[in-house]
């Protein structure tokens, strides 16, 4: 039998001839025979990443509640689509429309950087349109409207939307999104899950449904050969202010930190570089506010421990694609309180 990617499923048990042969007869049909890599469209994050997000991997997004955690799942999974690929967003937090607006303005701030509509210009126009008006030609009125609506039309299918609910949407219909998105859209889409503490699990304590939704989402990785980001709340202890949020501050951790392949954490740059670099410069609080501090606390196909720093515009739903490693000593875990 095929699987998406061409490999021929010749069940779970693979002598080494065997599985020789079989990489050979890939290989000879012109396909690559190791994992599908996903770029991510950031540069020094696909780097470390020997080159982008791997098919049957779990990725874990974290961080602090509002600190880009969407956006940056959203943006990846636009990049993907943007360079050919196909994704598949599961979205417990937002409704369709409003990542739409997001989309629009990401769309439009990719093709030109300059002063195109934010994403309050999208929503502020759809949401007082009352004369009848198409969305192309209400699009149309904004800068960087026409091209945001050209590109996002050209995506098509190989975008897709699942609004999720806490209660229905369970590892098997996400399982059954996944299968049917391959189908229509002709390839395995990379998945964003926002959020995996939502993920609906017949387990008892939260821990337990965690480490269940986590098991799940990564036997689907395995199962659909597609990348899942999963996005991850944080712990109560670790919304504190004065804390620099790390792997194990995700809610139900140890089982998460375990599972993943990735965990990527996201903080607010201000709040985790070490204080001698705000003591005696004042000018850089404000200068790393408009920064986030990307962390690859594990990375099971390359280097790990490794900080990336990205320029915020959430005014476009985005980050700068082009960040860079950091430069300054980041405190470990807490932050001086005076
Ligand atoms: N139009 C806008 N202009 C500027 N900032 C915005 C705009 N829209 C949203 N933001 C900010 O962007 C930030 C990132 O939002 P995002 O939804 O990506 O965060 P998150 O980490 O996923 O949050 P949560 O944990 O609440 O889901 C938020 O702090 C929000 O206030």
């Amino acid at each position: 039998m095929g699987t998406p990617d061409g490999h021929r499923d010749a069940g779970p048990l693979r002598p080494l001839d065997a599985l020789l042969s079989e990489t050979d007869e890939v290989l000879r049909r012109g396909t690559p025979a190791g994992a599908r890599v996903w770029s991510t469209g950031f540069p020094v994050l696909d780097a470390v990443l020997t080159g982008g997000l791997r098919s049957g991997e779990l990725v874990l997004l974290g961080g602090p509640a509002g600190h880009g955690k969407t956006t940056l799942g959203m943006q990846v999974a636009r990049n993907a689509v943007a360079a050919g690929a196909s994704a598949l967003v599961f979205s417990f937090e937002h409704e369709s429309h409003t990542l739409l607006e997001r989309l629009i303005s990401l769309e439009a701030a990719e093709a030109d950087p300059g002063e195109v509509a934010g994403v309050i210009d999208v929503r502020r126009v759809l949401e007082t349109a009352d004369r009848g008006e198409s969305l192309q030609s209400l699009l149309g009125g904004l800068r960087g409207g026409a091209q945001a609506y050209a590109a996002l039309a050209g995506y098509g299918d190989r975008l897709q939307i699942h609004e999720s609910s806490g209660v229905t949407t369970t590892l098997e219909r996400v399982r059954e999104a996944v299968a049917r998105v391959t189908e229509t859209t002709g390839q395995a889409p990379l998945v964003l899950l926002d959020y995996i503490q939502k993920v609906p699990v017949d387990r008892r304590g939260e821990d337990e449904r965690v480490t269940a939704a986590a098991e799940g989402l990564k036997d689907l990785a395995l199962s659909a050969r597609v990348p899942v980001v999963a996005i991850s709340a944080a712990d109560k202890d670790a919304l504190a202010s004065g804390h620099r949020m790390r792997a194990k501050d995700l809610r139900g951790s140890s089982a998460l930190a375990f599972e993943a392949d990735v965990v990527l954490i996201v903080n607010d740059k201000v709040d985790v570089v070490s204080r001698e670099h705000l003591l005696y410069n004042l000018g850089n609080i404000e200068r790393f506010r408009a920064w986030s501090v990307v962390s690859i606390e594990k990375n099971r196909h390359g280097k790990a421990h490794v900080e990336l720093e990205f320029a915020k515009d959430f005014e476009h739903g985005r980050f700068d694609r082009e960040g860079k490693e950091v430069n300054e000593r980041l405190i470990d875990d807490r932050v001086f309180v005076s």
